[in-house]
């Protein structure tokens, strides 16, 4: 059966994107069904209301919990995974979203202004999972922008939703560190050349290089990935390159 999305949002149209290229096509071939709803269908009074002042005074209005309530009811299938983005959440990382593919769907609520009542997330924690994520500590505006990071994410990892099953395969983050510098031609361009070894023919002077490309970017980029690998990760060849 096709990985159903479902986005909650008072701003339907920054969506827009999901329905274009690969997630496009893949839903068109029936991979992935993706539906985007304007939360606003779902307040009970004229103006449409979705955001009050925050109890306890502070900055800033939050949104309100009965839109909400209603909305989740019409909208997320029983047990379904529903996903809070918010810079409080926990991480969101490439084994959440490989762990979130091989699940039935997921429903997104996008969060404004301050945030979601508290009570939404605590009340949806009684039929189904509910994870409150992070794609990175930087301030948005709200989830949408979020949104659109992890059902890419997650979309590509569905069998036959990205063409070759190979290069899923060997992004970076995928053996847990970054991956190298890549090349195409000319060998030569503005006098810089490409890594001889790379035209060598020599596959596993090849892969030993690419290795050590990609262990010398992750140490000068991201030492945290380093000091994250299990014990056993690095072999001596590693630790010379
Ligand atoms: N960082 C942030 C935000 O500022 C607002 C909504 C969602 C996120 N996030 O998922 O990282």
């Amino acid at each position: 059966a096709a990985f159903r999305v479902d986005v909650l949002t008072i701003f339907p149209e920054y969506l827009a994107p999901l329905g274009q290229s690969l997630l496009g096509k893949a839903a068109q071939r029936g991979l992935v069904d993706i539906g985007v709803h304007d939360l606003r269908q779902w307040t009970g009074d004229v103006h449409r209301t979705v955001d009050d002042s925050p109890y306890g005074g502070g900055p800033g209005m939050v949104m309100r919990p009965e839109p909400w309530g209603r909305a989740l009811e019409a909208v997320r299938p029983p047990g379904t995974r529903l996903v809070v983005p918010t810079p409080a959440g926990r991480p969101f990382t490439q084994a959440v979203a490989a762990q979130w593919a091989t699940e039935p769907g997921l429903v997104f609520a996008c969060g404004r202004y301050e945030g979601i009542d508290q009570r939404v997330a605590d009340w949806a924690a009684g039929s189904g999972p509910v994870s409150e994520v992070s794609i990175g500590d930087y301030v948005l505006a709200g989830g949408e922008s979020a949104v659109l990071v992890m059902v890419e994410a997650v979309t590509r990892l569905i069998p036959g939703v990205v063409g070759n099953a190979d290069s899923v395969e060997f992004d970076s983050h995928a053996d847990g560190l970054l991956e190298g510098p890549s090349y195409t031609r000319p060998a030569s361009w503005q006098g810089l050349e490409v890594p001889p070894v790379l035209l060598s023919g020599d596959h596993a002077a090849i892969a030993r290089w690419r290795r050590g490309q990609s262990l010398r970017r992750t140490a000068d980029r991201r030492p945290d990935l380093l000091a994250a690998l299990p014990d056993g990760a690095l072999d001596a060849a590693d630790r010379a390159a």
